[in-house]
């Protein structure tokens, strides 16, 4: 194509006007049977070069050598070009990805790094960024708000300093029964056959030997003798064997190492046992002071865990939006009990996101259970159209070892083929010997099975039901299903998506393409939030309402930089104008 075809569909947002429930827009004939107007114009789009700032280093930092490995920083002086209008942001190592690499081989599956005392400094999150972090985790059942302040600080500087977009998510710690601290002591190790006493009474430094403080005050009412109580979802196990007042014997029957803070579960005729425990609230005061915290720290994501109920969503939302000055702090609910799995499609449908936390919930329901839980959580993510996250020891042999297992790579991959939005590591990040080795298996992973099943074109022909709420909703919603099937079979190179708020951005992730989609939005809140989502790469520009003029700007901003060149085929769509345009790069 040496001209550049370009289509316009327009319709004002009259309620008049009905659109065929799913009508695919053709390239050739014009569609008879739309009832907006339909313009067809051959056109070639002119871009002029005045619009690129001639500032703009394009100065490669690192780039993945295509065995999974990464390339050291050549260039630790890297500045960023300036936010201001006539620049594009977008991190270094996406810009050094799509040069080298081509749009066909980005990773379109997100990560999201636990950062803990292994990752904590600024040059190991830096490293992390390198290696593909998108998202950075606080567990805020591990370390004080001041550590955790740090780290925000340090991702903080690290995309103003770098043009990074690493997002913030906080995990709240939630009612969860757990053990105390130990004392200082890294872990203690249980003994087959040894006795042990698990007491809410808090004890005195030293800790009295084989003694374990509990956080639940109602731990020893609840649990009977000849139940069987679960550390970490079964890495050690205990029977009770007596009940004294507070204090709760147990004799060891699977020995361990017990980690300070480690998970408690107890089990009674092999179910988990839900007496006055399962009327714990879900966000306890401690996480109203957390969340006050995350709120003033302004962090992009807030994980609930131990969701029961929509309700629960809902409240904190409000209370957010409330607080928070532009209300832009997305909620993700943690998929880990068994209320939450009763009470699914209202939680996902109430919440920004969702995160299936398979530690906890291979601690609530039977293992054999998870992944199918998992298949029907990442499923009705994707038709409601909420990102999903996989999460929990997906690499946990690599807190102690430098390669994974074959296992654990096949549950990676299975991660992938499901197409979840994103893949979390925790210990592996958080305290593991080797964090970035765990990432680049992530990140090689995701772009080889992603491959395969383009390759293969394995995409199963999803039919994602129609969820938009109003007839605007809907006219977006039948643009992105329709760019996105146009794009896979016109294979273009990339989808272009101008979005304020990145909705449009999210639906056309929704459909999974074949080709990555390029992002833009004004706000550089909204570009860390994309970064959760599959297939985005988000880039901060500052466009108006005139797409012809923002297509130009954006064809000289990344062609100045090398990022896309003439000739490329590109699809653009975008929430001023609902459009579909396909056209050559000029
Ligand atoms: N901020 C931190 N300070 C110290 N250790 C941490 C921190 N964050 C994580 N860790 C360590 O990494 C491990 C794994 O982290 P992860 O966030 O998965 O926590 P978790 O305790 O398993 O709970 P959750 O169910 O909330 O994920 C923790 O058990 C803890 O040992
Ligand atoms: C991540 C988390 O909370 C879990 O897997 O339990
Ligand atoms: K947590
Ligand atoms: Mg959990």
């Amino acid at each position: 194509m040496s001209q550049s075809l370009h289509f316009v569909v327009s319709s004002s947002r009259s309620p008049n006007l009905t659109l065929p429930n799913r009508s695919y827009l053709k390239l050739s004939p014009p569609p008879s049977n739309l009832r907006f107007p339909v313009t067809f114009v051959r056109r070639p789009i002119s871009a002029s070069s005045s619009d690129v700032d001639s500032n703009s280093p394009s100065k490669v930092l690192v780039s993945d050598n295509g065995k999974g490995g990464v390339l050291p920083a050549t260039s630790p002086e890297y500045v960023p070009p300036p936010s201001d209008s006539s620049s594009i942001d977008v991190d270094a190592v996406t810009e050094a990805d799509l040069k080298e690499n081509g749009f066909r081989s980005t990773r379109r599956t997100k990560l999201v790094c636990t950062i803990g005392p292994a990752t904590c400094g600024f040059e190991q999150l830096e490293a992390l960024a390198v290696g593909g972090m998108n998202v950075a985790r606080i567990n805020m059942c591990h370390g004080s708000r001041e550590w955790h302040r740090r780290v925000i600080e340090r991702v903080r500087r690290l995309n103003e300093e770098k043009g990074f977009a690493v997002a913030i998510m906080m995990d709240t710690e939630g009612s969860e029964i757990h053990m105390g601290e130990l004392g200082g002591a890294p872990s203690a190790k249980a003994e087959d056959g040894e006795i042990w006493t698990f007491s809410v009474r808090a004890f005195d430094s030293p800790r009295p030997e084989r003694t374990i403080n509990v956080n639940y005050d109602g731990f020893a009412e609840d649990v009977k003798v000849g139940d069987e109580l679960l550390v970490d979802g079964g890495m050690v196990r205990f029977d009770v064997i007596e009940k004294i007042g507070p204090d709760v014997k147990c004799r060891c029957t699977d020995p361990g190492l017990l980690l300070p803070r480690a998970n408690l579960t107890f089990w009674r005729d092999g179910s988990l046992v839900r007496e006055r425990n399962a009327m714990l609230p879900t966000i306890s005061s401690k996480d109203w002071l957390d969340i006050d915290f995350g709120i003033a720290e302004g962090v992009d994501f807030i994980a609930i865990s131990f969701v029961k109920s929509a309700e629960v969503i809902k409240h904190l939302k409000s209370y957010i939006a409330a607080r928070s000055r532009d209300s832009d702090i997305a909620v993700i609910a943690k998929i880990e009990s068994i209320d939450s799995l009763k009470n699914l499609e209202e939680i996902i449908q109430a919440s920004d996101g969702a995160m299936v936390a398979r530690g906890d919930l291979g601690a609530q329901i039977p293992l054999e259970q998870v992944p199918s839980a998992q298949q029907r959580i990442v499923q009705l993510c994707r038709h409601l159209n909420k990102p999903v996250i996989v999460a929990s020891q997906l690499l946990e042999s690599m807190i102690e070892y430098p390669t994974p297992t074959r296992a654990e790579v096949a549950d990676v991959s299975e991660a992938v083929r499901q197409r979840a939005d994103a893949l979390m590591l925790s210990g592996e990040s958080a305290m593991g010997l080797f964090p970035e080795k765990a990432l680049a298996v992530l990140r090689s992973v995701s772009v080889r099975i992603e491959k395969w099943w383009r390759e293969e074109k394995r995409h199963e022909a999803m039919e994602l039901p129609d969820i938009a709420s109003s007839f605007s909703d809907s006219i977006s919603e039948q643009i992105c299903n329709s760019a996105a099937k146009m794009a896979n079979n016109l294979a273009v190179d990339a989808l272009f998506v101008y979005t304020k708020t990145g909705h449009m951005a999210s639906l056309l992730s929704r459909c999974r393409p074949d080709c990555p989609i390029f992002a833009f939005t004004s706000t550089t809140s909204v570009r860390r939030r994309l970064n959760l989502q599959w297939g985005l790469i988000p880039f901060r520009l500052s466009f108006s309402d005139d797409m012809e003029s923002n297509l130009n700007r954006t064809f000289s901003l990344l062609k100045a930089r090398g990022m896309i060149k003439s000739g490329d085929l590109v699809i653009a769509v975008s929430d001023m104008l609902q459009s579909i345009q396909v056209m050559n790069v000029p």
